[in-house]
């Protein structure tokens, strides 16, 4: 689980942007996300031809854990030209799986900064009902 430091993990996220497929917005993203076995899942944005049908590199990667069987994730890296957090879809399905997930992001400049997923969705949906019941 520890081993790893977000300067590393920053460089495989960064290693997994060249491999976006971004013809048509030419902002390429790459992710590591580590898992608690130590195992790192790469991912990049993958873009279509139907704008709509693009998936971004932060649900690439989650998807690829969780289909290699790990639900237990410790820490998200993010890789791109000019730095940014996960969009609120990407978000939504990390919270799924990692509410605590620690993000670390860096753009070609090389700045790095943290935040955790609670601070970027603060109210992620779930089919939990409020107090009093659902509507
Ligand atoms: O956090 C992000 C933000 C954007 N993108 C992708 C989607 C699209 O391919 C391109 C421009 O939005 O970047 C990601 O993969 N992750
Ligand atoms: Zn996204």
């Amino acid at each position: 689980m520890k081993g790893i430091g977000d300067r590393e993990l920053l460089l495989k996220a960064r290693e997994a942007a060249r491999m976006a497929y971004a013809p048509y917005s030419g902002f390429p993203v790459g992710a590591a996300l580590l898992a608690s076995s130590g195992l790192i899942f790469p991912g990049c944005n993958i873009e279509n031809a139907s704008y709509g049908l693009t998936v971004c590199a932060e649900r690439v990667a989650l998807f690829r854990a969780v289909s290699s069987g790990e639900r237990e994730l410790v820490k998200l890296a993010l890789w791109a030209p000019v730095p940014c957090w996960p969009c609120g879809a990407c978000l939504q399905c990390l919270a799924e799986f990692a509410p605590g997930l620690r993000i670390v992001r860096q753009g070609e400049k090389g700045e790095l900064q943290e935040k955790g997923l609670g601070e970027l969705l603060t109210a992620a949906f779930s089919l939990q009902c409020p107090p009093g019941g659902c509507i």
